[in-house]
């Protein structure tokens, strides 16, 4: 018998994985005058970039909030990373839990902005390990020759499903106000509502509609997604007010709707009183704001008080803990959904890697992407038929644009503080002086 000559080892310098240096660059991106329960989204939000290097010299992406609590927490937590294998990551993340945690920036009650659910200490260093996590990521598939959902165990499809991601939103910023102009016009009322979702269904396929609700009175709303339904027949839809709503308003909304809804998303705010619109209601009610963290799920799920989980990989701590939640989920019987706040390519890249893995994601996931029209990469991923295709190249499959990269930070840079932390309520008050973000429920 001949013994099969051993594969040519590989050499060791090109698989050296100790991390050399991680660069963090805060940035400002352009975003359209979008319409929540808390005011209007800022003409530039705060992103921060990760790059994590390695001794055999590939660079790995990552993307988190650029917003000044994260900032602060990257750089103590990207030293610890430094000099250790990118692949050595669940030590990271046990370690990461000395890092202290500046307790002004933990209010213990829900975000003021990005409504996100409950700020805490691990909430803040999750949200930043994500970065680290999916930036290590990336350079371990690039450095192995692997994607990431290969690194994850594998997909289970090779698209992933989107939906159109509605607002409520203004054609311009408020005058006076330095923004991007975009070209979607206005959306105040039903016909407006319906008329971005032909154009996002003509742009990118999506053939589910999300509508952020929370901004008018419920009856306009419920008014706005009848449109839908009519100018969409069968097409699934979902209503998200944020927590906007009473427990009775909530049921009201859901009796109205039941018919064309898929679901109905945080109608009102906290685990007792999403459990007891759902012990009322048949129609099944998802969250990215009362389960948030793993010690959130015990009361949702056992009060039955939750049916879909939006998943976020940035505030659950990253893919790997996105996909132990899919699994929680599985074990309870409770669907999975993708939640999304303003993001770009490289975040995009690396839901749609996770998403591919999960085999129990049956709803097609959010995406703020398409408001975009500026982002970090050399070439923009796309939507066809409202999917991301999974890509197969190595790590995240994107590449960064230097040049964008330092514009938009240096946007960041000029900028005096004003919009280096998401506030949309103070975003609204240069429309209206007057504007105080809404007490809940406010209807
Ligand atoms: O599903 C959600 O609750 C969100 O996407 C929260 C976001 O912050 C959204 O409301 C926004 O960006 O205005
Ligand atoms: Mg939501």
């Amino acid at each position: 018998m001949t013994t099969p000559s051993a594969p040519s080892a590989p050499n060791a310098r090109s698989r050296d994985l100790t991390v050399t240096e991680v660069r963090l660059t805060p940035i400002l991106v352009a975003d359209p005058p979008l319409l929540n329960t808390q005011g209007v989204h800022q003409p530039y939000t705060p992103r921060l970039i990760v790059e994590v290097v390695t001794a055999d010299g590939t660079t790995g992406l990552g993307e988190t909030y650029g917003d000044a609590k994260y900032l602060e927490l990257a750089e103590p937590l990207a030293g610890r990373l430094v000099g250790r294998r990118a692949d050595d990551l669940n030590r990271l993340f046990t370690e990461a839990d000395d890092v202290a945690v500046d307790a002004s920036r933990v209010s213990g009650q829900v975000d003021v902005g990005g409504l996100r659910g409950v700020q805490t200490a691990d909430k803040l260093r999750l949200s930043v390990l994500s970065a680290l996590e999916v930036a290590c990521l990336d350079a371990v598939g690039k450095s192995l020759g692997l994607p990431v959902h290969t690194l994850l165990g594998g997909k289970v499809r090779d698209s992933v499903d989107f939906s159109a991601y509605l607002f409520y939103k203004w054609a311009d910023h408020p005058e006076g106000v330095t923004a991007e102009k975009d070209d979607w016009g206005a959306a105040v009322d039903p016909a407006g509502v319906v008329e971005q979702a032909r154009r996002f269904k003509e742009r990118y396929g999506f053939t589910s509609f999300k509508l952020k609700g929370g901004v008018f009175a419920p009856d306009e709303e419920i008014a706005a997604v009848r449109a839908l339904a009519a100018a969409f027949p069968g097409h699934p839809l979902r209503l998200d007010p944020n927590g906007a709503w009473s427990v009775e308003t909530s049921l009201k909304v859901a009796a109205e709707l039941g018919d064309v809804l898929e679901y109905l998303e945080d109608p009102t705010l906290g685990t007792p009183g999403m459990a007891e619109v759902a012990a009322r209601t048949g129609v099944p009610l998802a969250t990215n704001m009362c389960v948030t963290t793993f010690a959130e799920i015990k009361e949702a799920f056992t009060r039955d008080a939750v049916q879909v989980v939006l998943s976020d990989h940035h505030y659950w701590g990253g893919l790997r803990n996105t996909q132990q939640l899919a699994a929680i989920c599985r074990t309870f019987g409770v669907g999975v959904s993708m939640h999304s706040n303003t993001h770009l390519g490289i975040s995009l890249a690396a839901m749609t890697h996770v998403a591919a893995t999960v085999p129990n994601l049956h709803h097609a996931c959010d995406s703020h992407y398409p408001w975009q029209s500026e982002d970090v990469l050399t070439e923009r991923l796309t939507f066809e038929g409202g999917a991301v295709r999974v890509s197969d190249a190595p790590g995240l499959g994107v590449e960064l644009d230097r040049d964008r990269l330092a514009f938009l930070h240096r946007r960041w840079l000029d900028d005096d503080g004003a919009l280096r932390d998401r506030d949309d309520a103070a975003a609204m008050r240069i429309a209206d002086p007057e504007w105080v973000t809404p007490s809940v429920p406010r209807w």
